[in-house]
């Protein structure tokens, strides 16, 4: 046999059985074939369906208990089940219409897929838009079938529509007992302490804005900018020629590099500080045989850090940013003609209020009774300003004609401009007071500025006082 011929041979074979598989003649005989089977129970050339089938029989042979699917060939049973799955997943038109875009889509690619699904998502969208306008529209009617019941109803109608009858509480106004006036009350002065917090609140605001408002004299504000007082930039400071490297670079001649006290235009200022006494109480006050320069004023306000700015011997005098650190009068002497006194600060210090009240008494002992004493430099903050211990301070050395001059310090925490405000609005307040020495002298321990002119002012002491 040739190769062609055997080719066309199994081809042959091959075709026959395919027509065989998908003619119906053929399933029939299948059907057929199983239907003998069935029926011949006995036979032992059955399929194996049939074998299956007996089996069962053989477990069940009584028919009265047998179950009505047990009857049904598995094959027959699977089917049907299949079949009625495949029913029940086109019960809705929707579905259907989803399935056909499934199966039957015209390109069955991504883009047709996406564009179906869009298409789902508006029609459900759709849907809740529908679902929803009908429940307001249900709500609308009943909203109205309610009200119209009220009207129109029968009494039974309006009678449970009625509001229900407030409990009245009868109050008694003399029992004080009773909780609700109890939380009358409460609530009153809970309210009016939110008004009296507003309304310090607007005195507060009040106050700075009035502050705002504050024109400074020309001669304050060209003051300030020749010294260059007020928060500057460092770069200014460059330009300007000084050495920013330096402690209190302001405090120093333009171009400079020098830190020698003895470069000091004032000869008293360039003698060695040294400490020379602390008191806390007035009997170890020393004896009064020099002239007495003190540095009084809140705690933190920079009394400490003046002296050491003003004789440029920085860390004689110990400074910290804890208030409250001098708690002793200190005596430092500043050659043979002066002395400097710190004082402990009054106000904003970590102490007990007794200690804090001792100290206050002892400085005021000092500054009223101290007959050395040729000036008080009074110490005011620039950003804070004046405070009422420190007015008390000042109508006491009023009354006591001690001599003091103000000072304001940490000038380079604010603005230029709002250092000369400062400074006119306490010239403005103390135009009155007797005591006062002019001009008010505005400096900056950490910046330098305003040092020099201070420190002219207080040599002056020094040169004139008599003894
Ligand atoms: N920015 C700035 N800070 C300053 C200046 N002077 C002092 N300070 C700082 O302020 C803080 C308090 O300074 P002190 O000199 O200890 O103040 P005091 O008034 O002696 O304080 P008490 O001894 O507690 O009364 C320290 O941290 C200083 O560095 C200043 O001119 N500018
Ligand atoms: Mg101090």
């Amino acid at each position: 046999m040739s190769l062609d011929t055997a080719l066309g041979h199994k081809l042959k074979k091959r075709l026959k059985l395919s027509s065989l598989s998908s003619n119906p003649s053929y399933k029939g005989r299948s059907r057929s074939i199983t239907q003998r089977s069935d029926d011949d129970t006995n036979s032992r050339k059955t399929s194996k369906t049939t074998v299956s089938y007996l089996k069962k029989k053989r477990v069940y042979p009584n028919k009265a208990e047998h179950n009505h699917v047990n009857e049904i060939p598995r094959t027959m049973w699977a089917a049907s089940k299949r079949n009625q799955r495949s029913t029940s997943s086109f019960k809705t038109s929707t579905d259907a219409a989803t399935s056909v875009f499934k199966t039957k889509s015209p390109r069955g690619d991504d883009a047709t897929r996406k564009s179906y699904r869009k298409r789902d998502d508006l029609d459900n969208n759709a849907d809740v838009r529908r679902r929803k306008s009908s429940d307001v529209q249900s709500f609308k009617a009943r909203k109205q079938a309610f009200s119209e019941k009220r009207v129109v109803g029968d009494g039974s109608d309006i009678q449970e529509d009625k509001p229900r009858k407030r409990k009245r509480i009868r109050l008694d106004p003399y029992d004080t007992s009773n909780k609700r006036i109890d939380d009358d009350v409460v609530l009153d002065e809970g309210l009016r302490v939110k008004n009296k917090k507003d309304a310090v609140k607007s005195v507060e605001m009040s106050k700075n804005a009035q502050f705002r408002a504050i024109q400074p004299s020309h001669s304050i504000l060209s003051y300030v900018e020749e010294n260059l007082l007020g928060r500057r930039r460092l770069i200014e400071l460059k330009k300007a020629g000084y050495n920013t490297e330096l402690p209190a670079p302001l405090d120093n001649i333009p171009q400079s590099t020098s830190t020698e006290r003895e470069r000091i235009e004032e000869s008293v200022f360039r003698n060695k500080l040294e400490f020379f006494a602390a008191a806390n109480v007035s009997s170890s006050f020393p004896p009064p045989d020099v002239p007495e320069i003190a540095f009084a004023g809140r705690s933190n306000v920079g009394k400490s850090s003046l002296l050491n700015a003003l004789t440029r011997q920085w860390g004689v005098v110990r400074t910290s940013d804890k208030p409250g650190l001098t708690q002793t009068i200190n005596f430092f002497g500043l050659g043979p003609k002066l002395r400097l006194v710190d004082l402990p600060g009054y106000s904003f210090a970590f102490a007990k209020d007794e200690v804090k009240e001792a100290w206050e008494d002892l400085v005021k002992e000092y500054v009223s009774t101290r007959t050395s004493l040729k000036r008080v430099c009074l110490l005011v903050d620039t950003k804070w300003g004046m405070k009422p211990r420190d007015q008390e301070l000042i109508n006491l050395m009023e009354r006591s004609n001690t001599k003091y001059q103000i000072v304001l310090t940490k000038t380079d925490v604010v603005f230029p401009m709002d250092v000369a405000r400062r400074a006119m609005q306490i010239e403005e307040k103390l135009k009155a007071n007797r005591s006062i020495v002019q001009p008010l002298m505005m400096v900056s321990s950490r910046s330098g500025a305003g040092i020099g002119s201070l420190r002219t002012a207080l040599a002056k002491i020094a040169k004139f006082a008599k003894f």
